[in-house]
């Protein structure tokens, strides 16, 4: 304690350490979401659509046996998924309706979105899950969800995300507060 320092001398408990294990968590989304970029670049004038049910029910059955072998609750780790997904399809709509109006901003490249988008997806999962194990305190706390959120808005910045990537993390991450 610093002598003198006004915070200290009436027991202001300090700041949230950065670093933490919710920090991590909004990390990982963040870089979920910036995949969105790419898995909406392979899609966009192909016909193939922003919401693939097939696709999302591969990935919340990977989540929910992964789950279960890192001791993650599956209903928790399937509720951040379908956050994941949500947030994810957002920005690919925002993403779409910016090419149609902006032909100019539209993706140069047609990523693989089998062969290299969605195994890149799938890796994140594997750390996404991790987090949620190394984060079961603080996602029990009462602060968990401001935490998260300032968590996020930092990570967004730090990114310079615009405002459709931003909103899209805020919408990624309250499930795993349990909201
Ligand atoms: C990312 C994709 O788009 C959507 C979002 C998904 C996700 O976030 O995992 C899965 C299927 C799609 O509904 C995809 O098609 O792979």
């Amino acid at each position: 304690a610093t002598p003198g320092h006004p915070a200290e001398a009436f027991g202001t408990p300090p700041p949230p350490a950065r670093g933490g294990a919710l920090t991590a968590v909004a990390k990982v989304s963040a870089d979920r979401l910036a995949l969105a970029d790419l898995v909406a670049a392979a899609k966009y004038g192909t016909g193939e659509p922003i919401s693939d049910p097939a696709r999302e029910r591969v990935v919340l059955d990977d989540v929910a046996e992964r789950s279960a072998a890192r001791g993650v609750d599956r209903r928790l780790a399937t509720a951040v998924f379908r956050d994941q997904i949500e947030a994810s399809k957002d920005v690919q709509r925002g993403l779409f309706a910016r090419w149609d109006r902006y032909p100019s901003a539209r993706p140069t490249r047609l990523p693989d979105l089998a062969g290299e988008v969605r195994p890149r997806l799938d890796r994140i999962t594997v750390r996404l899950l991790d987090g949620l194990a190394a984060a079961e305190r603080p996602r029990g706390e009462p602060a968990c969800t401001p935490r998260l959120r300032a968590d996020a808005v930092r990570e967004a910045g730090e990114r310079r995300f615009d405002a459709l990537h931003a909103q899209a993390l805020l919408r990624a991450l309250p499930s795993v507060c349990g909201a």
